[in-house]
């Protein structure tokens, strides 16, 4: 066994276990924040072990150092006055894409609505023509960079959609590069296939479903290079039925479903979700009560994505309702060109602030519920014994400052597997 790492002497380590003890004496006071910071497992004065890449323990300060001398181990870090939390999981993101759409944010900030930008050639369809003319080395390097600003934030781990080729050779040629990707950088990647992420211009809906089926998941499923296949059912976009045989025939393909539903209308991409057995259905703005009662009756995990509203000047998702009717909600940046953060800080801080949770919910659903929506094993997003040794060191004494401290960067070092991976 080598030693990896000690983070030793920190203010606060949270392992997202919920912790016996500290929940006991947390109800027995009747403190309401006491109790929710027990429920994320949360030691004070505390450091974390880690054997060969994994948590081999995690408690207060004093026996763990005993146990597991810092000066035994190949990275010791002195975390006084800092916070340590699991590293971000990022459920949703369309991260690899050529090109620059700042002026669309100035159009929308002077009204322009996001559909009549696509409706005009624009938005995602101005992408698909600016990653199909990119050489597979320029999308590389962007990608390697948007994933160097989202490790200096903290993610560990990120979902990367496909969906800006919207032909079969272009499709591939973005999940090879997000496979190049996953291969050089410390970030874990999960790759997800979305031919269905727009219709190509010039395209009848019907017939380029069909090629998604015919030819595109084929071709996916023999270089065996995506985990999930998403779909955009939308209003204007892919019906419920066109969506259906898109998931359906990656379901054949060994693609597990996921659905960018109600977004921007409702018409019934959540209720889809759940009959055709999918991980997760994302933005969910428009989602009823029916629709949040079949989520949680499927374990569909519901994965809200802040940072969109922010963007479009849109109403949030309703997180409150999801929570409340007991779903283990997820956030994601969703960072693309119409929603350019690479930040899970800033999404806890909109869940929080624009969406009523709390700092420790949104915390829970940035790291394990996240991994939750991604089908990972149950340890990714936790600091518990046995874990991926994956986490955030942050220059601030308690994790509430992640959310709190909005628009600044509160994450200092980042350990992947144990191995220090950036030191802000
Ligand atoms: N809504 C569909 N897809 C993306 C936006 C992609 C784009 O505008 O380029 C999303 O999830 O927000
Ligand atoms: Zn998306």
């Amino acid at each position: 066994m080598t030693l990896t790492a000690v983070v030793y002497d920190a203010a606060e380590i949270v392992t997202l276990e919920p912790d016996e003890e500290n929940a006991e004496r947390a109800s027995s006071e009747g403190e309401t924040p006491a109790d929710e910071t027990a429920n994320l497992g949360v030691y004070e004065d505390a450091a974390v072990a880690i054997e060969d890449g994994e948590v081999a323990r995690v408690g207060p300060s004093g026996p763990v150092t005993r146990e597991f001398p810092p000066e035994n181990a190949a990275y010791a870090v002195d975390a006084t006055g800092k916070s340590v939390i699991p590293g971000f999981v990022d459920p949703h993101t369309h991260a690899l894409f050529a090109g620059d759409r700042s002026d669309e944010f100035e159009a929308k900030l002077r009204g322009k609505s996001y559909q009549e930008i696509l409706s005009e050639g624009g938005g995602i369809l101005r992408t698909v023509r600016a990653t199909r003319e990119a050489g597979d080395e320029q999308l590389l390097d962007d990608l390697l960079s948007h994933l160097d600003a989202m490790l200096a934030h903290g993610t560990t781990t990120v979902e990367i959609k496909s969906g800006y080729g919207l032909d079969t050779e272009t499709e591939l040629r973005m999940l090879e590069v997000i496979d190049r990707a996953d291969d050089r950088h410390a970030v874990d990647v999960v790759p997800t296939f979305m031919g269905a992420h727009a219709v190509p211009e010039g395209r009848e809906t019907d017939d380029y479903v069909a090629e998604v089926v015919n030819d595109q998941i084929p071709a996916v499923e023999s270089q065996d290079i995506a985990e999930f296949c998403d779909v955009f059912c939308e209003e204007g976009v892919f019906d419920v039925e066109q969506s259906r045989r898109v998931l359906e025939a990656g379901k054949d393909a060994g693609l597990t479903p996921k659905v960018h539903a109600e977004e921007l209308a409702h018409i019934g991409g959540t209720q889809l979700a759940a009959d055709i057995g999918a991980t997760s259905a994302d933005h969910l703005l428009h989602s009823t009560e029916g629709d949040i009662a079949a989520l949680v009756e499927n374990d569909v995990v519901p994965v809200l994505l802040p940072g969109t509203a922010f963007g479009l000047g849109a109403a949030y998702a309703d997180a409150r309702a999801f929570l409340d009717a007991g779903a283990d909600v997820a956030i994601a940046t969703d960072f693309n060109p119409n929603c350019y953060s690479q930040s899970m800080g800033f999404a806890t801080s909109l869940s929080c602030v624009e969406m009523g949770m709390t700092p420790a919910e949104s915390l829970r659903a940035a790291t394990t519920n996240a991994a939750g929506a991604l089908d990972l094993p149950e340890s990714v997003g936790t600091l518990h014994e046995g874990a991926p040794g994956d986490l955030a060191i942050l220059d601030a004494p308690s994790y509430v400052h992640v959310p709190y401290n909005f628009g600044v960067n509160a994450v200092d070092t980042v350990l992947k597997g144990g191995e220090v991976v950036h030191r802000g």
